[in-house]
């Protein structure tokens, strides 16, 4: 396949790839008990791409027909600058959508400068209300500091802030009726995530604390009268719409309900590594093709379409044999 944006990248599935989730680092202020574990060694800032060359790779995507970007981490509001990423990626002018997945500690400071860059809709995780789970299940983060993010959001008028929880058994199942109340109240969308295997960790037990959109469904339909919606934003989650109020409610299973056959999404890591698949280890190494060849977008573009040609059909999550060493917060969700 040539570098030219009239055919939108397509991999070897015939799905056309219109959306880049792209990490601007690794690190992050949390230390979610389903993300990472508690000890946990990140990449050294060496190794990490300028914000420029996040830049440039964004750049070169939008050339190769795509048209939503998403910003991501490890948490992409504490990297120094980032604000300047949003702006030249917000001033591409073929991106349709420029988003951001926050664990919105940092969101306050910035939600006017995200504004202001062009973003419209924003996620937020939220996993819980509750002042002492919420120091549980993050480890580090504090719940007042994400509430008044949200806060700052919503006066900025963004078009869409969801919310994303991550649901465990023991941990926060009993509060998804609570989440989605508030989630209303704040006219929010939320998502409900099942737990994927990404990264070794340990003292978290991933079978036992695994609670399916089934589940979660089944105990908010006592609670509301809720139905099936066509909304879509191209992602993975599949949405449901309260009866009062405009609050849809979202689920990714990618246990129960596998949604790769639609999927039109890669990656880039902080270090530049184009990850094809979210469930598999396959990667290219974008920075170094930058670094040899500086300015030449051209080489870059055809990386990045010689490397569509391996991306994977799906993950493979229900096998026992397959790990993926990954950490979530490398992968950027
Ligand atoms: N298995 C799998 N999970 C995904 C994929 N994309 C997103 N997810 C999961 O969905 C979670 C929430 O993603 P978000 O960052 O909110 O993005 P999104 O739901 O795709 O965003 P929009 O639909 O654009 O609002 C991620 O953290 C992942 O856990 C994917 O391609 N494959
Ligand atoms: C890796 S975080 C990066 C962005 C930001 N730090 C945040 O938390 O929103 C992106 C998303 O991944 C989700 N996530 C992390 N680990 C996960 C796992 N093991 N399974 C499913 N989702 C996970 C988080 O809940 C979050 O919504
Ligand atoms: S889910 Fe987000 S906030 Fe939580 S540890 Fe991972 S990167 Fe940080
Ligand atoms: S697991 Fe891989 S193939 Fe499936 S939707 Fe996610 S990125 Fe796409």
């Amino acid at each position: 396949m040539s570098t030219n944006a009239a055919q939108p990248l397509t991999d070897p599935f015939g799905r056309k790839i219109t959306y880049l989730r792209l990490s601007v680092t690794d690190r992050c202020d949390f230390r979610c008990v389903y993300c990472m574990a508690e000890e946990m060694t990140f990449l050294p800032r060496a190794q990490l791409c300028t914000l420029e060359e996040l830049a440039e790779i964004g750049a070169a995507f939008c050339e190769l027909g795509v048209t939503q970007i998403r910003l991501t981490g490890g948490e992409p509001l504490i990297r120094r600058n980032v604000q300047s990423l949003f702006h030249q990626l917000g001033a591409l002018p073929s991106l349709k959508d420029l988003t951001l997945t926050t664990n919105g500690s940092h969101l306050a400071q910035y939600a006017d400068e995200l504004k202001k860059a062009g973003v419209k809709r924003i996620n937020v995780s939220l996993d819980t209300l509750q002042q002492e789970r919420f120091k549980a299940l993050s480890r580090t983060g504090d719940l007042q500091q994400v509430l008044a993010g949200l806060e700052a959001a919503k006066s900025q008028g963004f078009s869409a802030i969801k919310l994303n929880a991550v649901i465990l058994r023991n941990r926060n199942f009993d509060e998804v009726v609570d989440l989605v109340e508030y989630a209303h109240r704040n006219q929010f969308d939320i998502s409900f995530i099942e737990e994927m295997p990404l990264g070794h960790i340990s003292e978290h037990g991933r079978g036992e604390e695994f609670v399916s959109s089934e589940d979660i469904l089944n105990c908010l339909k006592q609670h509301f009268a809720i139905q099936p919606s066509g909304y879509s934003t191209g992602g993975p989650s599949r949405y449901w719409q309260l009866a009062e109020g405009q609050t849809r409610v979202g689920f990714i299973s990618p246990h129960s309900n596998n949604f790769c056959g639609d999927c039109n999404r890669v990656r880039v890591s902080a270090e530049g590594k184009l990850l094809l698949c979210l469930g598999n280890e396959h990667s290219v190494d974008l920075k170094a093709v930058i670094r040899a060849h500086p300015g030449d977008r051209e080489k870059l573009k055809q990386a990045i379409v010689d490397a569509i040609g391996i991306k994977p059909e799906r993950h493979h999550f229900e096998h026992d044999d397959v790990q993926i060493v990954r950490f979530m917060n490398t992968t950027g969700g």
